[in-house]
């Protein structure tokens, strides 16, 4: 992606209108240059026939500056919508172990600061494209003047452009920097707004947060930037050094190059103060250009270690299952942890899931179980091992559409404002309904697809997220510790009544938990232990609540009352 072709996607035409108008602005410029020192040097009974030219150019110049302006930034927040919508889809494409690996924070900031960054040089863009066609005009009215002139001028131009060119890399090297710094800040904003609580209850621990983590976070960001631009302004200031000289050099000529056409150097000091504003134009939009250029690199980095290999959304809609057997053969998963050079690894896991029973998933915290319902789900890629559907093994590139099976409730689950589910007329009604049953109606609502509130207390907007999960009707179901913050009472409702009846509907179940009261409820409880299955339990077929060692030792069951 390159910041130009930001801007052409999809609206070639106004790209070129905009363009067109920028030139018509800049050429506008240029021949009031041009008139303006005609019309001075014009005798009294000449100069009423420069009057219309130069009222036709000043209009023009108006006119075309609005139009340039309003196009460009009409194209540029286009950009920048569709810079959003290309990060946004490759964030919901992108293999979740990647993401995490890439970091929130990193996102954030790319969706943000960096996105807003290369809008901001499509805002620019018209002063530049305006501002360099007025100085090409005002450098070829120069060499009609004089052409020794003109390459004082377009020398001093190269010597001034020399100083942007070398100050170039060590710029971009500290607004790069200044970028990594801005990724640990925005993760440094979420822990400001995630822990609000925890700092305003310890006030000490809020001012080492606000005066060490925050600031010096805030500091780093501040300190490359500042560099950066004060690279930029010294070579800033060397060009207008170098454009003062030329004016000099200009004036002075007057004694020794050209002393005859003092008329030619008046001109020529006059063109060049004209030009100066639109240096100035040009200059001031420099720095624009290049956090622009560092802000899209950084974009398409992160993009690039995004990418999905064959794992993004499924194009089409995936046919529908109504009941599916999974079966996991020598899967595997490992973490590689710089820091102590270890690998947790997970597996090999052999594994079968049945419609119309319930796998319970225990074990110690940091066992494995939430990354074992990743690689069940499909989240996680298994790095050896079998998964088979149905029988049938599944096939890498097809991971995206095996996803399309499950309806999960992670611990770290998110509510979304709406359903986001095809409204088919009943959708309120269903939805309501599990409101119902969850014990959620009196508080809450579902109209046109979407809750009335989600104001609530974290067990119950984890019941809307189960309510959500249900109405997705997928036939493998994944709850991750979904009872852990549910009053007891509902605990039993979830274990006996909610699970009961999507076994019923012969969903296959897998439900990690900690509820070792409600363990003999399991059809299958698969214990874990650093990784590895140490303990597996079926359901007596005759007497489905109670559960038989199949391998390894006994689980301690306590009774279900
Ligand atoms: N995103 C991650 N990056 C690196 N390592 C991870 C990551 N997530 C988990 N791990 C490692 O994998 C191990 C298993 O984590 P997992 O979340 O699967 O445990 P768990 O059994 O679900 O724990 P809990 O009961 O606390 O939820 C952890 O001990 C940790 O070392």
């Amino acid at each position: 992606m390159s910041l130009f072709g930001m801007l052409v996607r999809g609206s070639r035409t106004l790209f070129v209108a905009a363009l067109l108008a920028s030139l018509a602005c800049g050429a506008a410029g240029a021949a009031l240059v041009l008139l303006i020192n005609r019309a001075l040097y014009a005798s009294a009974e000449t100069l009423p026939q420069w009057l219309a030219p130069f009222a036709a150019a000043a209009l023009v110049a108006m006119l075309a500056q609005v139009g340039s302006r309003t196009l460009f930034a009409h194209l540029g927040q286009r950009a920048l919508g569709a810079l959003r919508q290309v990060i946004a889809r490759a964030v919901v494409a992108a293999p979740t172990r990647r993401l995490e690996t890439v970091g929130r924070a990193r996102i954030q900031s790319m969706l943000t600061d960096d996105a807003t960054n290369v809008a901001t040089f499509c805002f620019g863009l018209p002063i530049l494209v305006t501002n360099s066609v007025v100085i090409l005009g005002a450098l070829i009215y120069l060499a009609t003047l004089s052409p020794l002139l003109l390459l004082i001028a377009v020398a001093t131009m190269v010597l001034g452009s020399a100083g942007y060119h070398l100050s170039q890399r060590r710029v971009l090297r500290h607004l790069g920097q200044a970028g990594r710094s801005q990724d640990q800040l925005f993760g440094q904003f979420e822990a400001l707004v995630g822990g609000t609580k925890e700092l305003k209850l310890n006030s000490g621990k809020a001012r080492r947060f606000l005066d060490v983590v925050l600031a010096g976070a805030v500091d780093a960001v501040a300190r490359n930037r500042s560099r950066g631009m004060a690279l930029l302004a010294i070579a800033d200031g060397w060009g207008r050094f170098l454009f003062m000289a030329v004016i000099g050099v200009a004036l002075f000529a007057r004694i020794w190059v050209v002393p005859e056409h003092a008329g030619v150097v008046t001109g020529y000091v006059i063109a060049f103060l004209y030009v100066m504003g639109p240096l100035e134009g040009v200059l001031a939009n420099i720095p624009h250009l290049n956090m622009a250029r560092v802000a899209l690199g950084r974009i398409n980095r992160t993009l690039a270690e995004l990418a999905p290999e064959g794992d993004g959304l499924p194009a089409a809609p995936v046919p529908a299952r109504s009941e599916v057997t999974l079966a996991l053969q020598g899967v595997t998963h490992g973490y590689y942890h710089e820091r102590d050079d270890e690998v947790f690894t997970l597996g090999p896991i052999d594994l079968t899931l049945r419609p119309g029973e319930a796998t319970f998933l225990v074990g110690g915290n940091g066992c494995g179980k939430t990354t074992l319902a990743k690689l069940i789900t499909g989240l996680y890629a298994a790095e050896a091992g079998t998964i088979r559907v149905d029988g049938e093994a599944l096939a890498e590139p097809g991971r995206g559409a095996y996803r399309q099976m499950f309806a999960a409730v992670f611990s770290d689950f998110h509510l979304f404002e709406t359903l986001l589910e095809t409204a088919d007329g009943s959708l309120d009604a269903r939805a309501n309904d599990w409101l119902r049953k969850l014990h959620l109606d009196h508080k809450v609502t579902v109209k046109d697809g979407a809750f009335s509130t989600r104001d609530l207390s974290q067990g119950q907007r984890k019941r809307l997220a189960l309510v959500a999960a249900c109405l997705e009707d997928r036939p493998v179901m994944v709850f991750d510790e979904w009872a852990a913050d549910q009053d007891p009472l509902f605990k039993d409702v979830f274990y006996r009544d909610i699970l009961g009846d999507l076994k019923a509907q012969r969903k296959t179940l897998l439900v990690i938990t900690h509820d070792d009261r409600y363990f003999p409820l399991a059809d299958q409880l698969i214990k874990l232990d650093r990784g590895q299955i140490v303990e597996r339990s079926v359901a007596d077929p005759v007497e489905p609540p109670a559960l038989r060692v199949a391998a390894g030792r006994d689980l301690s069951l306590s009774p279900v009352s």
